[in-house]
């Protein structure tokens, strides 16, 4: 989508920057959830969280948002320390989804989007616009869906009224703890690619977590990989993180087909292209800035060893299928 610098910096000022600095989280019992993180988000950024079971992902976002509260170490939200200020407050200007959602099951769905926005004390009449317009956004339309029961829903709009309700206070940031992760992998892969698209409107600063490294890298603009006591391994773009694992630890948790998810977050550039020649009758097509990977399936349907990449349209050169899978692989 395009964007003018001035509506950028409007959609920024309704994100803030998160900073972790060295924050410990030690339960009563002794155990070290997190030992010393320190980690930025910028304003708009969407960072994941991935790691295995219990490496202190949810910790780590459950003290931003000061359900649990850290043992050392700092938290600013937009510039702010957030120990200092009341969590009730906090909780107003952060938006949390988790996984199974939490609507209230005795309120409808208008009214459970409405949570946040009723308790800032708004009217009724800006409630109930500001309800049906954010169900707008998720795709669920307010006649239809605004007067129903959560148990009237599928899992995956009951998610997509979670993330409703979660912006409704148009908070500065989103904490997403394993969002899509209670439904099937059609409708999740769907959620997914809803939700990049509702991101490029609102723009919030997101830290989400997951288990599942197809998410990450599909959704994340960095990738934060942790290990148990939540040290961070490494917190790069998909596309750095797959290409130069940091550390064995990483290699090994992105795994021996990070090959092939790294096709899908490098885009075909004019630099891979042969000049066009001959006859290209029957090459099947592909955008300039569109992943390697569709490239290549492009090539494996119509079992072409080459592609023809136009851009706007226009015929600007030639993708082998050995120059994908060439694509270089810098020394480990
Ligand atoms: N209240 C608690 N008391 C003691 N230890 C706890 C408590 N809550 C969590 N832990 C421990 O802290 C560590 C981190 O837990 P956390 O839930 O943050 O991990 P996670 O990475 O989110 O895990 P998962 O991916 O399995 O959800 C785990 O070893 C967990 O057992």
């Amino acid at each position: 989508m395009d964007r003018t610098p001035e509506a950028d910096d409007a959609a920024q000022k309704k994100a803030a920057p998160i900073e972790l600095v060295g924050i410990r989280k030690q339960y009563p019992d002794g155990t070290v959830a997190v030992g010393d993180l320190s980690l930025e988000v910028r304003a708009g950024e969407l960072v994941v969280l991935i790691g295995p079971s219990g490496c202190g992902k949810s910790t780590v976002l459950r003290m931003i948002n000061r359900l649990i509260e850290p043992t050392a170490g700092k938290i600013l939200l937009d510039g702010e320390d957030v120990t200092r200020v009341d969590p009730v407050q906090l909780r107003r200007r952060i938006g949390y989804v988790i996984q199974n959602v939490g609507l209230f099951p005795h309120q409808t769905i208008r009214t459970n989007v409405g949570t946040v926005p009723r308790l800032l004390g708004w009217s009724r009449a800006q409630v109930r616009a500001r309800s049906d317009e954010l169900l707008d956004l998720v795709g669920l339309d307010p006649v239809q869906f605004g007067r129903r029961y959560p148990q009237e829903l599928s899992g995956g709009q009951r998610q997509r009224v979670g993330v409703a309700r979660a912006l409704a206070a148009d908070p500065v940031v989103l904490l997403m703890d394993e969002p899509f992760s209670a439904v099937d992998p059609i409708v999740r892969a769907r959620l997914q690619e809803e939700f990049l698209r509702l991101q490029e409107d609102v723009r919030k600063t997101i830290v989400l977590v997951t288990h599942d490294l197809d998410e990450a890298v599909r959704l994340g603009d960095r990738i934060a990989v942790l290990s148990q006591g939540g040290k961070l391994e490494q917190y790069a773009t998909p596309a750095d993180l797959l290409g130069r694992p940091a550390s064995s630890f990483v290699r090994e948790f992105v795994g021996a087909d990070r090959g092939i998810r790294r096709l899908a977050v490098t885009p075909v550039t004019r630099d891979m292209l042969e000049p066009l020649s001959g006859d290209h009758d029957g090459y099947p097509e592909a955008e300039l800035g569109s992943s390697l990977y569709d490239a290549l399936a492009a090539m494996l349907v119509t079992n072409s060893d080459h592609a023809l990449i136009a851009e706007n349209g226009q015929p600007v050169g030639l993708l082998t299928r050995h120059r994908v899978l060439s694509i270089d692989y810098p020394a480990d």
